[in-house]
């Protein structure tokens, strides 16, 4: 009987391609197990979709107490997949991953990985010679891999929330009354915000709000609402929240897109076919994720230090029709698919 474990931690940025890919596999009627941290945000958003999770005490390695706690939990994950006989393991990135895949070497049990960045993160870097395959989002990742391994990489993109899948432009702004001559911006950080675009929103507020055929949607950041909006009088038409739960919908209805480059939001702007213009924060590794929508001409890149110009140049380009369609067509051509269908074939999954 075929059952698969899902190993993943962290930040939504590892969790939730991995839900979407676990959905894919319950919906065929194959058991699933997640192990993660017990510490970390993959404790409460596994089982509130109801998956079957168990959570590991393994912290990062910074400390000879987390060196001790990763050996622990190593054999803790041993025991546990004797006991729970998976057929197919998938890990996600990141130190969390650890013990699950040490335990699937030990005990030969066939395992996989998923990339969401551009640069392979330490964990997937130590254990890809093991496995079976690899599924990478961006084909620029190939660049760094010997050629004796390149034959395990899979190009299939980020698996994403299914809503984000067939969305229609025009729909959707018919659904937000949006008319046809407005231009719609969509600000948002990642799933923690972005202060300095915060910031440089609110300096630049005048400007942006001045022109009545602009329509902002701007996300401050769960934490950061209040600290961004005291000093805005008036709101206007613009849509101010700390957290859109509605992403797919608004990403798709824009015409141009304000954010980080973390590696779900990149994917998700392919996946929409949408111009952007990218502030990384650079030191996890999303300069390299920019780079790949920039490469193409699909999207520009500032930095925190030059946020303001970043929100010039997006108004600029928004009032332009055909550089508009031009970056479009141009992030266009890094579409793969829906990535989660593609992994759960390319695992054999039936
Ligand atoms: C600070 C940090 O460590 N960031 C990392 C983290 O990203 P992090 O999880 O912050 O960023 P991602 O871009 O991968 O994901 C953010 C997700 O939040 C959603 N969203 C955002 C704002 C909002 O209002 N509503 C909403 O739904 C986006 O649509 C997206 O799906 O994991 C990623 C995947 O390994 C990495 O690439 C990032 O570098």
């Amino acid at each position: 009987m075929e059952k698969v474990v899902f190993t993943t931690g962290g930040t939504g940025g590892h969790i939730y391609p991995a839900l979407s890919i676990a959905k894919k596999v319950r919906e065929k009627g194959i058991d699933t197990l997640f192990i993660g941290t017990k510490h970390r945000m993959e404790k409460d958003i596994v089982p509130n979709e109801n998956f079957r999770f168990i959570g590991l005490d393994v912290l990062p390695l910074r400390s000879v107490k987390s060196v001790i706690k990763m050996i622990t939990a190593t054999i803790s994950a041993i025991k546990l997949l004797k006991k729970e006989k998976p057929t197919k393991i998938i890990a996600f990135g990141n130190y969390i991953t650890i013990p699950v895949l040490i335990a699937a070497n030990v005990l030969r049990i066939p395992y996989y990985l998923q990339e969401q960045n551009h640069t392979m993160g330490q964990a997937n870097k130590w254990f890809y010679k093991g496995a079976k395959k690899v599924f990478i989002a961006f084909e620029n990742t190939l660049e760094s891999i010997k050629e004796k391994y390149k034959s395990k990489f899979v190009v299939t993109g980020n698996p994403l929330r299914e809503e984000f899948y067939g969305k229609n432009k025009r729909e959707e702004r018919q659904k937000l009354g949006i008319k046809d001559d407005e231009r719609v911006i969509l600000v948002i950080g990642g799933s923690l915000g972005a202060k300095n675009i915060n910031e440089a929103i609110v300096k630049k507020w005048k400007t942006i709000t001045e022109d009545g055929r602009i329509r902002l949607f701007w996300a401050t950041g769960k934490d950061n609402y209040e600290a961004s909006t005291y000093r805005i009088r008036d709101f206007g038409t613009a849509v101010v929240e700390p957290y859109f739960e509605n992403v797919p919908e608004l990403m798709a209805a824009s015409d141009i897109v304000i954010c980080r480059a973390g590696a779900s939001t990149i994917s998700e702007l392919i996946q929409l076919e949408k111009p952007s213009v990218l502030i990384p924060y650079d030191f996890v590794g999303q300069k390299e994720n920019a780079d790949v929508l920039e490469y193409v001409n699909g999207a520009k890149i500032f930095t925190n230090e030059t946020v303001e110009k970043a929100i010039d140049e997006t108004l600029s380009i928004v009032r332009q029709a055909s550089m508009l369609e031009f970056m479009s067509e141009n992030v266009k051509t890094l579409k793969k698919g829906n990535s989660a269908e593609i992994i759960v074939n390319e695992m054999g999954i039936k």
